[in-house]
Parts: C-alpha cells; structure tokens; sequence
C-alpha cells in the first residue's frame, strides 16, 4: 500500500478547543513508523496551515462558516493533489467539518465515490436544521446532490459543488441523531446501520449487508470517513462529543479489516481526537492508540498476525 498522510488541525466547525491537536498526537503515537512496519510505503504531507479570518460572524445559527469554507478547500486542493499523486489518502482531523473537503477532493479524483460514514452522529444536518450551528454536524448536507436545493449560499462556501448520490452513502454506528437528521436520512432512503442493527446482525453481518448496499451496481473506490467517537467512549475518551453505548475496539477495528479487503479503500478521514477532551493523560494516548490502530487496520494489519 502507498499512503499519503495530510495533517488538519482543524477546529472551527465545532466549539471545543483541542480538536486542532489531533493530527499530532495521533503521529506521536507512531502512525507513520507502524505503518512501514506492515510493509506500507507512507509519504507523509505534513499539516495544513489554516488562516484566520475575522468577524467570522454567525450567519444564522451556522458558526465560524467562512473559516470552515476557507480550510476546507484547502483540503480538497491537498486530498486531490495525495489522490492524483497515486496514494490512498488519510487525513488526520481536526473535526469532522473537513470532511467537505476531504470528500470533495476526493470526488475531483475519483468522480463515482462510495462513502462509509462511520460515527455516533449522522452529521447531516443543513444549516437550517442544525440544532447547534456547529459545522461537524453539518457535513453531508453540502456534498449530497438530493440536498443542494435545502443549502443557502455561504461565504467561502460556493466552491462546493454536491458530488455523491444518496444511494452511494451508508452509515454505520449511529446512536444520536437529532429529529430533522432522522427525517432526512429517511427521506432520502439513505442506507444505516445504527447501533440497533450492529447489536442484532452483529458487526460480520452488517459489514456485508453494508457491502451489498453499495457494490449493488459497480465497485466505486470508498471513501470511509471515520470519527473516533463512533467508538465507545471507554475505547475513544478523547473526544468532542462522546455517546455512551458505541462500537468495541473490535467492532471498529472489524470494520477497517473488512473494509481494507475489499481492495476499494480510496481515502481515509479520521477525525475528533481532541486531547483537551481527556479527564487524564493517558486516555489521550490510549485514544491516539486507537485511532493508529484503526488505520492499521485500512493497511492490511490482521490482528491473526
Ligand atoms: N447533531 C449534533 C452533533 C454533531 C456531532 C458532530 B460529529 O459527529 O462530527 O462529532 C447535535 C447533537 N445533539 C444536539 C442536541 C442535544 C443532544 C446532542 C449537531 O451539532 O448537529
Ligand atoms: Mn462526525
Ligand atoms: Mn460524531
């Protein structure tokens, strides 16, 4: 495997500071080392540099949205340059607003995307359904095409255009999705495995109903974008919004094996490891640990040996 790591330390879609050190702790605890070690050829691109922007005033309830719109394309430039430069790209949050760009430039690449949603939240909202205004709840809404008329122009934001279908989205780990979210993700017949289903099928199972969902018609390469806090929040501590009752370690790590032999793993999002978040220091590093592992697992680690 030949992988490309990006570093976004990134916190502005959400309000809670420390999420802009995840890229490096998440490196700390070896990602690069690890990966060459199971045989990986790694270039890493080294963190993005975001600019401020001031009186980024709220416009409507959406927070901080010209900073967001302004990093995000900064993402998508970097993922799509990773991508045209022959790896498959991991980029370290930061939170999960950047997976706007990190999808977007993606899809520049590799216009038939599938995306594998792993996380406690839907992230769905619109700007006008958000509850909070927070951006890494928002994320969905501005890349799927069944949702462009529900979007108001945004600063910064009108160099995103929608670039995956609903059909092509599936959810996995669900378990706190608010009302409007629910609506949507019901409207739009998109596909989810909530915590529900992963309890009743088991973590096998809905791996290969997940699968069957979106290889329906032809493989397209997978963009998995994986927030740390689908995991239970005694295997992932440090994170902005934890929700009790998530996935095992081995329910997550499953989910990176499985995925990794399907051959289709594109782009890798891993993102909300905020150390600031930790009652303790080593729920930092064990959370970092965590997040290492769950790429190991994207590379081609078998936990058999
Ligand atoms: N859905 C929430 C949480 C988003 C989490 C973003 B992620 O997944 O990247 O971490 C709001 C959640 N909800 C608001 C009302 C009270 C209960 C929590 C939102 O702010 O939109
Ligand atoms: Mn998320
Ligand atoms: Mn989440």
């Amino acid at each position: 495997h030949s992988v490309g790591i990006i570093g976004a330390p990134f916190s502005k879609g959400q309000p809670r500071d420390g999420v802009q050190l995840g890229p490096d702790v998440i490196r700390e605890a070896g990602l690069v080392k690890k990966l060459e070690g199971q045989g990986c050829v790694v270039k890493d691109y080294g963190n993005l540099i975001f600019e401020e922007v001031s009186n980024d005033e709220p416009i409507g309830r959406t927070k901080q949205p010209r900073v967001v719109g302004l990093a995000n394309k900064k993402v998508a430039d970097a993922v799509q340059r990773v991508k045209t430069d022959g790896h498959t790209c991991v980029m370290l949050g930061g939170d999960h607003s950047l997976a706007v760009g990190s999808i977007h430039g993606h899809a520049a690449c590799r216009p038939e995307l599938s995306v594998v949603w792993v996380d406690a939240h839907a992230d769905i909202n619109t700007p006008l359904t958000s509850p909070t205004g927070n951006i890494h709840g928002q994320p969905m809404s501005y890349l799927i095409h069944e949702l462009c008329t529900k979007i108001p122009v945004m600063p910064n934001f009108s160099w995103i255009k929608p670039c995956i279908a609903a059909k092509d989205v599936v959810y996995i780990g669900l378990r706190d999705v608010d009302p409007e979210e629910h609506y949507i993700l019901k409207h739009l017949g998109i596909k989810t495995f909530s915590m529900t289903e992963v309890d009743g099928l088991g973590i096998a199972k809905v791996m290969e109903q997940m699968c069957d969902h979106i290889f329906s018609k032809i493989k397209k390469p997978i963009h998995l974008s994986y927030d740390v806090d689908a995991l239970d929040p005694s295997v992932a501590p440090a994170t902005g919004t934890p929700v009790i009752g998530g996935l095992t370690y081995r329910e997550g790590i499953y989910i990176t094996e499985y995925l990794c032999q399907t051959g289709l793993l594109s782009a890798i999002d891993v993102v909300e490891v905020n150390p600031k978040q930790a009652k303790r220091e080593e729920e930092v590093h064990f959370t970092a640990n965590v997040a290492v592992d769950l790429v190991l697992g994207c590379f081609g680690r078998v936990r058999e040996g």
